[in-house]
Order: C-alpha cells, then sequence, then structure tokens
C-alpha cells in the first residue's frame, strides 16, 4: 500500500511544485499521473518512491517500492543482467554476492519482460526503448509490492508500448500496487482505477471516470482531446478491460 496525505514539494522556498496531494494506492490497482510538461509529474513520484523529502505532507510506505525512472545512459557499462541484477540488492545484503535465486529472479523478469535476449549486452549499448525495458525488469526483479513509474512508455515503440501494458496489467493481477506518470492518457484509460491531475489551476485526484473526460483531458492539455471507444478484437484482455482511447483535435 502506498499513501500520500497533504503532500507538498517545492525545489526552493515558497516555490511551490505543488501542494496538498493526497492519494492512496491499494494492492491490485493503478493510480496514474498526468499533466503538461514541467507540471510536476517527475517530482511527484519521486515524492512517493520516497527520492524526495516533500516539505509538508507525509508518504507511507508498506515496504519500499521499486522504482523506474525515465531512461537515460548509464555511465558504467554494465551489462543488462547486472543492472537488473542491482534490483535485488535488498535480497543479497551488504558485502554478500548475488546468488542462484537472485540470478533466478533477474532472469525471470527479464523474459517478463521480453528482453532475457539483451542479458549480456552493455546497458548504454541498447537503444533508449530496450534500456527503459531492462529498468522495468530492475525493479520487477525487486520483489516489492508497491512499483513506482516515471514515464514507463518513454522511448518505446507500439509493440514495446503494448508489452509494457499488459505487463503492467498482469503485475496488477498478481496484487502489485501500481503509481505510474505518463504523457499518454491512452495508457492511463486502459490501466488506472485512479488518476492525479497536476494542473496549471492546481491538483486534482479522482476516479479513472470522473476525470478522463473529454473536458477534463482538454483543459488540462491546452488542446481539444476526445476519447472515443474501441472494439475488443479478440485482444486477449479480460472483457472488464477499458476499451478507450483518445483522438487529438490537432490544430484545434
Ligand atoms: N532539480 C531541480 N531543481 C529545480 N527545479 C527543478 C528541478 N527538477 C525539476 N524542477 C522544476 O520543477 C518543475 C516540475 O518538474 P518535473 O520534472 O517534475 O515536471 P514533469 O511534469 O515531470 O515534466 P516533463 O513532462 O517535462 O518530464 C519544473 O518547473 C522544473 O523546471
Amino acid at each position: 500500500m502506498l499513501e500520500l496525505d497533504g503532500v507538498g514539494f517545492g525545489y526552493s522556498p515558497r516555490d511551490w511544485v505543488f501542494r496538498g496531494v493526497s492519494f492512496r494506492v491499494p494492492p491490485g490497482t493503478a493510480t496514474a499521473v498526468l499533466g503538461p510538461n514541467g507540471s510536476g509529474k517527475t517530482t511527484l513520484v519521486r515524492c512517493a518512491a520516497g527520492l524526495l523529502d516533500p516539505q509538508e505532507g507525509t508518504v507511507r510506505l508498506s515496504e519500499s517500492a521499486g522504482y523506474v525512472p525515465q531512461a537515460h545512459g548509464s555511465a558504467f557499462a554494465y551489462r543488462a543482467l547486472d543492472m537488473v541484477l542491482m534490483g535485488r540488492a535488498r535480497h543479497v545484503g551488504v558485502f554478500r554476492t548475488p546468488g542462484s535465486s537472485d540470478h533466478e529472479a533477474a532472469l525471470e523478469a527479464m523474459e517478463r519482460v521480453g528482453a532475457a535476449g539483451l542479458r549480456d549486452r552493455r546497458f548504454p549499448t541498447l537503444s533508449g526503448g530496450e534500456q527503459q525495458l531492462i529498468l522495468i525488469a530492475r525493479a520487477i526483479a525487486a520483489g516489492s509490492p508497491v512499483l513506482v513509474l516515471d514515464e514507463p512508455a518513454t522511448g518505446l515503440d507500439l509493440k514495446n508500448q503494448a508489452r509494457v501494458l499488459t505487463l503492467l496489467r498482469e503485475l496488477m493481477a498478481d496484487g502489485m500496487a501500481l503509481l505510474l506518470s505518463t504523457h499518454h492518457p491512452d495508457h492511463a484509460l486502459h490501466l488506472a482505477d485512479r488518476v492525479v491531475l497536476l494542473g496549471r489551476s492546481g491538483v486534482r485526484t479522482g476516479s479513472a471516470a470522473e476525470l478522463l473526460t473529454d473536458a477534463q483531458l482538454s483543459a488540462l492539455y491546452g488542446v481539444r482531446v476526445s476519447t472515443v471507444a474501441y472494439s475488443d478484437d479478440g485482444d486477449g484482455f479480460p472483457s472488464s478491460t477499458p476499451r478507450r482511447t483518445i483522438v487529438v483535435h490537432y490544430g484545434s
């Protein structure tokens, strides 16, 4: 369980990025954070993951969260498998080397994201999308019941976006609590039970049904957005999966 209560953060005194953010992410659910560039999505998910200390309010985490940062180059030429093994740090203990169960967990996580074939590649030589898959595998390998992801679809092609969304739904079905920031309202429509909108006029939290509407999304991004239904077409998701996506009226 992840819970934020009245959280406020600013990088300098009296210059708040956001204030008064409260929401809970129960097991088996996903909460999506949406907002324009610079609205504070990364800042908020870093506070939720315990990587930034808010100036006010509290963050309660049942145990440490797995965290997936936005893909970025690494200065160190670790193998992809070693990057994923780093997710096992709290299981391995200080001054110990990873054992066979850690290797198994790391390889299973790489299989799950479809990146087992990259295990011996050096992380900096991977494409941005491949790096993103490895970072997600690292967080899964950590085995935490809470996963916090900062724009997990950044740099992924359409097939890999679908793979990651499917994977995140599977993790929810396994009982994990997910918090993700995203620039893709359609991903929020597909995944999220609850939504946090970081807008120019303040923060709104509520159910996906209440906040992922044409009016709310158009106001949030300052461009006309419509949500449209599509048929399941035997896509393999349970019939309860929301099948709505968004259309942006470019030029509006
Ligand atoms: N280390 C920092 N020091 C000072 N200001 C910062 C720092 N990091 C971010 N900011 C500022 O805080 C605000 C929120 O930034 P943040 O990165 O959280 O936004 P975001 O919604 O994730 O943006 P994007 O969609 O562009 O990734 C921005 O105005 C940004 O310039």
